[in-house]
């Protein structure tokens, strides 16, 4: 019966997202949300099985925890950056949102209901490593992807200017004739790369987006650039999530919210801006003016910025350990 229930609500919902779709030009598909999306994860834990001992030894199976109790809030309109360490969780804590991890403890909701197939429609995901034919152009990538993905209530016609508009927005149109490239083909570069891979999850106009290090490997001008139209996906009412490794001081100002993992414990969560505050008035600040997300990872990671290796580890750990106390919480709940 509740099964019925959900496949039902799941159909209401699909229908009035039609009705709203056809009020869309398609060319609109870049400005405005159609379904904003309020996010909400309260205390998610995830743990995995692993064997333990060598091929042959006696093999035992022990529970290893990668998120350690997350919690945090992203609205419409808002972008949200998960920092930390190589390996403190950040991916998975990302696929967890996305709908896209198994068994998680905890509880997710978008717009206060659970994962459901129409999040599913109004959800993109922008992986790590760009999946792209490297033997197709922009042009070619971008109308194939708009032919598959767009509903067909929109003409072929329609479907190619939503393309267009698209590659327009993103500043694609100089290189919109060459090749993707590959490790043996000669291509666009990787800051237009990332760009055709954000543009093909934006085709379907979602209103919460999820991206894995969209900034990996591109220097600090087109790394601007990248956050500068997530910025404008935002503004339109999106809900933006997006794992990265240290921004600049001008990037981290650019998001509104701030997620610190270390080893899978939050150690912030909340306004970017309120960050160094908020460890100011537990007592870490730099004692040099330093980039807030240099001092953030240098302190999840245990890494030394001015005081010595021991001192940085320690902080690390008094940190951790009050979070586990409870002492240190999150600023938002
Ligand atoms: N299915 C799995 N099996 C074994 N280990 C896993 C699994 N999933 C995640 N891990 C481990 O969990 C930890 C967190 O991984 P995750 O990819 O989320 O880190 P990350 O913060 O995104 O790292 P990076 O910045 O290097 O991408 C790592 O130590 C990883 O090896």
């Amino acid at each position: 019966m509740e099964m019925i229930k959900v496949v039902a609500n799941d159909i209401n919902e699909a229908q009035t997202d039609q009705k709203e779709d056809q009020l869309l030009e398609a060319s609109d598909v870049f400005t405005r949300a159609k379904h904003p999306v309020t996010l909400k994860f309260e205390d998610i834990v995830y743990k995995i099985k692993m064997k333990k001992g060598f091929y042959g030894s006696n093999k035992k199976i022990e529970e290893k925890a990668i998120l350690k109790g997350i919690t945090g809030m992203v609205k419409p309109g808002e972008m949200l950056a998960m920092l930390g360490p190589s390996g403190c969780g950040k991916t998975t804590l990302l696929t967890a949102l996305g709908g896209r991890l198994g068994r998680i403890n905890g509880r997710i909701t978008y717009n206060g209901k659970p994962f459901s197939n129409q999040m599913t429609r109004n959800t993109g995901f922008v992986t790590q490593e760009d999946v792209l034919s490297p033997y197709l152009t922009v042009t070619e990538t971008m109308v194939f992807t708009a032919l598959l993905q767009l509903p067909n209530r929109f003409t072929e016609k329609e479907k190619i200017k939503c393309a267009e508009a698209v590659m327009t927005e993103l500043g694609l149109s100089e290189c919109k004739n060459s090749l993707i490239g590959g490790p043996l083909t000669r291509g666009v570069s990787g800051g237009e790369r990332k760009r055709v891979s954000i543009g093909q999850e934006i085709l379907i106009n979602p209103s919460l987006l999820f991206l894995d290090e969209p900034t990996s490997g591109l220097d600090s001008t087109i790394a601007q650039q990248i956050l500068s139209i997530l910025l404008k996906l935002a503004n339109g009412g999106r809900t933006i999530v997006m794992t990265i490794h240290q921004p600049s001081n001008m990037l981290y100002y650019m998001f509104h919210k701030v997620l610190l993992l270390s080893e899978g414990y939050p150690l912030y969560s909340g306004e970017a801006s309120g960050a160094m505050n908020y460890f100011a008035s537990i007592g870490y600040c730099p004692s040099v003016p330093t980039n807030p997300s240099d001092f953030l990872l240098d302190l999840a990671s245990g890494m030394p910025s001015n005081g010595s290796w021991k001192e940085q580890a320690l902080v690390k750990q008094t940190l951790i350990s009050q979070y586990e106390k409870k002492s240190c919480r999150q600023i938002e709940g």
